[in-house]
């Protein structure tokens, strides 16, 4: 099996380092020749619980890669750069190929859609992952990547997704899609505006009796919009829950405020505010949010 995986970022490097670690023909393409050169020269660095790995995988410019022989997909770049991704490598792209998606929030189902391909799996990581250069990453958090198919069950993703899975790189099949990505919106809802707005780690939303109320309101307003009916109390445990083990953490969106970079507000927040508006439903809470982290970003 041969993988492509696109973007060399956080997510792209690390999914780079385990799909190689567990066999898998893998090649990282990414968005510039200096990097591509630098990853041919120097392979990938990866940080683990104190351990050091150094891997030899090959490397692109996009532009410049072979998609069409590719037999799987990965696509780790954000939310809002896919669609160009995608357009740029529209005239390779092969039907029978799998495609794994692996953003945070929604906007990205709206590009899965247009697409052909009976084989797509839709993916989140609880995974943290930090690069530290251009081709040294450190792998923050263990956690695991949980994925369902986008289609019918496709055996030929099934297969190659159990080949990724490793003890230290779990990879786990679910049932819906949707509840896979609900599951993520949630905590990325509750938690990363919030934290961005204040510029406190994730686990102080805890320690603070307003904050932990005000994503609560959050909290309250968002599942309303969720499309399966959920478990209220599993739901708002489980972000609870991922509050505390990534206490230590600054959400992605803090993050790229600090560093005066586009967030994926639109993906995240601008999504439940069109599905309020086209559902009638009132989210003030999170549309307030939504006005201030583009208030941010507007001001760079
Ligand atoms: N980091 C984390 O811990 C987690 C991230 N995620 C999600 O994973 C996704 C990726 O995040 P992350 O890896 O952190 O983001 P990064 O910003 O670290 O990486 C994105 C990469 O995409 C590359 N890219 C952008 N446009 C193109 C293009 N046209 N062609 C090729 N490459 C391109 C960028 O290249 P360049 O560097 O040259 O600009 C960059 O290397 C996001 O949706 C995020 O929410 C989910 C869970 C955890
Ligand atoms: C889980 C969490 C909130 C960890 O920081 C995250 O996904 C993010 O920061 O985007």
């Amino acid at each position: 099996m041969k993988s492509m995986i696109i973007g060399g970022g956080s997510i792209g490097l690390l999914m780079a380092a385990y799909i190689h670690q567990a066999g898998v023909d893998v090649c990282l393409c990414t968005r510039t020749s200096k990097q591509a050169d630098a990853l041919n020269a120097d392979g990938v660095t990866l940080h683990a619980e104190g351990i050091t790995k150094n891997m030899s995988i090959h490397s692109i410019q996009l532009d410049q890669a072979p998609i069409e022989e590719a037999d799987m997909l990965v696509f780790a770049v954000k939310s809002y750069d896919l669609h160009t991704v995608m357009k740029q490598i529209a005239p390779k792209l092969k039907q029978h190929q799998v495609l794994l998606f692996l953003q945070n929030g929604m906007t990205h189902v709206e590009e899965a859609s247009q697409l052909e391909n009976p084989s797509i799996g839709i993916g989140t990581l609880s995974h943290g992952a930090l690069r530290e250069s251009a081709t040294v990453v450190r792998h923050t958090g263990v956690g695991e990547l949980r994925w369902a198919n986008y289609h019918k069950s496709s055996s030929f993703l099934t297969e190659m997704m159990t080949q990724m899975n490793q003890e230290d790189f779990v990879v786990k099949e679910e049932n819906s899609w949707q509840e896979v990505l609900w599951s993520k919106l949630l905590v990325n809802v509750c938690i990363n505006p919030l934290t961005a707005l204040t510029g406190v780690k994730n686990g102080d939303i805890l320690a603070s009796v307003e904050l932990k109320q005000m994503m609560r309101n959050v909290f309250e307003e968002a599942i309303q919009l969720h499309p399966r009916n959920p478990d209220y109390i599993i739901q708002w445990e489980k972000v609870l829950q991922v509050c505390k083990q990534t206490s230590q953490n600054q959400s992605s969106m803090l993050v790229d405020l600090r560093n005066k970079r586009r967030t994926e507000r639109d993906s995240i927040l601008g999504y439940l505010v069109r599905l309020a508006q086209s559902r009638n439903v009132s989210i003030p809470f999170i549309q307030f949010l939504d006005q201030a982290i583009r208030e941010r970003e507007h001001n760079f």
